[in-house]
């Protein structure tokens, strides 16, 4: 399905030699702010749920997220003359990211590119991970040079496009999907975030900006769709709160089970 179309350079790096990583999976949008940090987050702990071992890197270097939405902005990784040690969560998910190094997790990240590009590189060559059954990488918003350094330096086993009702009757999906159609890297499928709300009072559910065209444009892609989260207080809250790790909803267990008879096979 996705053959390689252009002669992209091949800059394939290996990780740290105490790794065993089963598999790498990007979380990736095609523009920012539609949740993509989220279900990175919630797919970690589910998969964490049912007893993988499961790490994430955060690759958004400008705007890391991850630490926060687990309680960990004051955690520290460890930094040893053999790599990096990654912060363990409460449940057991291993996490790094800018966050985790840095001496206040408000000091702004005032890098070029290249820089940033070499930092996430760094974090996938050195971070000492030893055994995960998953990796997930939540990728900065949009197909820039980030992006394109994790797509070129990891040999990933898919990549998951998130994105938002309104965002998918414009191109930006179509341009994350066209990265990865390009890199040669298999699309697992597309969640959409944001899709509807649940009515607190008589449970309607109200799909607030339309009805989701989701699954049709999914299909016309010729890719899965993995499924659809509401807007949810109680997961901002959880966010907000550091307490990811405690969301029970079954929103994303479909998806779940894809990913894992996918990648399983
Ligand atoms: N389905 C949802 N229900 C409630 N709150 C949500 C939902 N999705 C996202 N949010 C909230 O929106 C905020 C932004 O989400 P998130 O950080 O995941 O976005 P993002 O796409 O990774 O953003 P960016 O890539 O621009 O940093 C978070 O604080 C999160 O709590």
């Amino acid at each position: 399905m996705n053959e390689k179309k252009h002669n992209i350079e091949d800059f394939r790096c290996e990780t740290n030699k105490m790794n065993n990583i089963k598999r790498k999976v990007a979380v990736l949008s095609g523009k920012g702010g539609v949740g993509k940090s989220l279900v990175t987050a919630l797919l970690a702990v589910m998969m964490n749920k049912k007893d993988y071992n499961v790490g994430i890197l955060d690759a958004d270097i400008t705007g890391p997220s991850i630490p926060k939405m687990f309680g960990g902005d004051n955690y520290k990784a460890k930094i040893s003359e053999t790599g990096i040690y990654p912060v363990v969560t409460h449940s057991g998910i291993k996490l790094m990211s800018i966050n985790l190094i840095l001496d206040q997790p408000d000091s702004p990240v005032i890098w070029r590119g290249p820089l940033i590009g070499n930092t996430v590189k760094q974090f996938w060559t050195d971070t000492i991970w030893k055994d995960l059954d998953y990796l997930f990488f939540d990728m900065p918003p949009g197909t820039g040079d980030v992006p394109l350094t994790v797509f070129q330096t990891v040999d990933l086993d898919g990549i998951i496009i998130v994105t938002s009702p309104q965002d998918l009757v414009s191109l930006i999906v179509k341009k994350a999907y066209n990265m990865a159609m390009e890199m040669n890297i298999p699309i697992l499928g597309i969640i959409e975030n944001m899709s509807y709300i649940i009515c607190p009072h008589c449970k309607e559910k109200i799909n607030i900006f339309g009805e989701s065209k989701a699954e049709k444009i999914a299909e016309d892609m010729g890719i899965r769709f993995l499924g659809r989260l509401p807007i949810d207080p109680m997961i901002a809250q959880l966010c907000d709160n550091g307490e990811i790790e405690k969301f029970s909803q079954n929103y994303i267990d479909d998806c779940v089970d894809i990913i894992e008879k996918v990648l399983n096979k």
